[in-house]
C-alpha cells in the first residue's frame, strides 16, 4: 500500500515539476493580455476573430494565448448562440480577468505592471547561493543601487512603484475602514509615513473629513504627488524626523527594513504622535507560521519579494512584530486583522 502511494506521487510530482520549471509562463502571458488589453476589450463576450480584429493582432498566436489562460481560469469560453456566425464559441470576463481590466475595480494592473518590470524581474535572476550567502542585496547586485536610491535616479520607475502602492491602497484602505472604522474616531490630524503618492490618505481623508491628511515621504515622492483636498504634501526622511499629528499611520513600510531600522523608524513615529493620547497605526502583514490559512501563499510571496527587492526587508510573524514594538515602548497594542478581499 506504501509503495502504491509513493508511486502516484512520484507520478504526480513528475507533472507539478513543470509549474516550477516553467512557473514565469503564467506570468509573462498575463502580462501580454494585459498589454495587449484583452481585460478591457472583452467587457462584452467575442468570438475570436472579432477579438484578433478588436486587438489587431494575429488570430492564431492569440488562440494559444486564450487557450493557455482560459485553461488557468483568466478567460472563459462558452457556446456561441449567434447562429448567424461561423465560430461556435465565443470567449468571455471571469471575476480574475475583471482583475485585470485598467480601471476595473480592485484593478492589479500596475501591480502586474511593477512586478514584471525589468528592473524588478532582474534581481530574481541574481537571487543566488553567493547573495543569500554574504548577504548582497538582489536589488542592487541588479540594479546597481537599493531600491529608494534607484527610484530617487529614476522618477519612471518611481512612477511605477507609487502607482502600484497606489493600486494596493485602493484595495487596501477601504477593507481597513470597512473591517475597524472605529481606528480613525478621535482622530483630527493623521500623517501617513511613507504614504508614496497620497492614495491611500485621500481615500482616508475622504471617508473621515474629519481628519487633516499628512502626505510623508521622500522629496522625490511628494514633488510629483497629485494634489488631494485634505492632504498636505510634506518630504523629508522618516529616519530623521516625521511631522507632529495626532496620530502616525504607516502602511506596508517597516516590511521593507530589518529589525534595528523598524525600531528606529518607529522611535521617530512615536515622537510625533499627540502626547499621551496619540496614536499609531501600522499596517502589515502578520504571518501566521501555526496554521495554513487561504492568505499564507500570498504572505510568503510577499517575504520573498521583500528578499528580492529590498536590502533587509521582510515580512514578519506575532512574535516578531512583538519583539518591534516592545523594543519601541509600545508597551500597550492591539493588531486587528482584516481581509484584503471582501471574501463573501
Ligand atoms: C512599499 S512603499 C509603501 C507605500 C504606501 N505606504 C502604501 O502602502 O501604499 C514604501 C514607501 O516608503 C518610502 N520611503 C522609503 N524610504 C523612506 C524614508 N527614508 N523616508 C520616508 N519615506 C521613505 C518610499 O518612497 C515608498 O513610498
Ligand atoms: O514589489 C513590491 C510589492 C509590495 C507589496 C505587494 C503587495 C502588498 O500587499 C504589499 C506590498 O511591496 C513592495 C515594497 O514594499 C517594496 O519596498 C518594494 C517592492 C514591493
Amino acid at each position: 500500500m506504501k509503495e502504491a502511494i509513493s508511486k502516484r506521487e512520484e507520478g504526480q510530482a513528475l507533472i507539478d515539476i513543470w509549474n516550477y520549471v516553467f512557473g514565469f509562463t503564467s506570468m509573462a502571458v498575463v502580462k501580454c493580455a494585459v498589454d495587449l488589453g484583452i481585460p478591457d476589450v472583452l467587457v462584452n463576450p467575442m468570438t475570436l476573430s472579432e477579438l484578433s480584429s478588436a486587438l489587431g493582432c494575429s488570430p492564431s498566436a492569440l488562440y494559444r494565448i486564450m487557450r493557455f489562460l482560459i485553461h488557468r481560469g483568466i478567460f472563459k469560453e462558452t457556446v456561441n448562440d449567434n447562429k448567424e456566425q461561423l465560430e461556435s464559441t465565443i470567449y468571455a470576463q471571469t471575476p480574475l480577468s475583471r482583475l485585470l481590466m485598467r480601471n476595473g475595480a480592485n484593478s492589479m494592473v500596475d501591480l502586474l505592471l511593477l512586478e514584471t518590470s525589468p528592473v524588478m524581474l532582474a534581481p530574481w535572476l541574481s537571487l543566488s547561493a553567493r547573495a543569500l550567502a554574504d548577504g548582497t542585496s538582489s536589488f542592487q547586485a541588479a540594479n546597481g543601487e537599493e531600491i529608494w536610491r534607484y527610484a530617487a535616479k529614476n522618477p519612471a520607475h518611481c512612477k511605477l512603484i507609487d502607482d502600484a502602492m497606489g493600486c494596493l491602497a485602493r484595495i487596501t484602505v477601504p477593507a481597513i475602514l470597512d473591517h475597524h472604522p472605529e481606528i480613525f474616531e478621535g482622530i483630527t490630524s493623521l500623517v501617513d509615513v511613507g504614504g508614496g503618492n497620497g492614495t491611500a490618505l485621500s481615500i482616508l481623508v475622504k471617508a473621515c473629513p474629519w481628519i487633516k491628511g499628512i502626505n510623508f515621504d521622500l522629496p522625490h515622492v511628494v514633488s510629483v504627488a497629485p494634489h488631494y483636498d485634505g492632504v498636505e504634501h510634506v518630504g523629508g526622511n522618516m529616519f530623521e524626523r516625521v511631522p507632529k499629528a495626532d496620530a502616525v499611520f504607516i502602511m506596508q513600510v517597516l516590511h521593507d527594513w530589518n529589525d534595528e531600522e523598524c525600531i528606529d523608524i518607529l522611535k521617530k513615529c512615536k515622537e510625533a504622535i499627540r502626547a499621551n493620547t496619540g496614536k499609531m497605526i501600522i499596517v502589515e502583514v502578520v504571518v501566521n507560521e501555526e496554521e495554513d490559512d487561504k492568505y499564507k501563499r500570498v504572505h510568503l510571496y510577499l517575504d520573498l519579494i521583500m528578499m528580492a527587492h529590498t536590502d533587509t526587508g521582510k515580512e514578519r510573524t506575532r512574535k516578531e512584530w512583538e519583539y518591534i514594538l516592545n523594543a519601541v515602548g509600545f508597551s500597550r497594542y492591539t493588531i486587528k486583522h482584516f481581509n484584503y478581499v471582501q471574501s463573501h
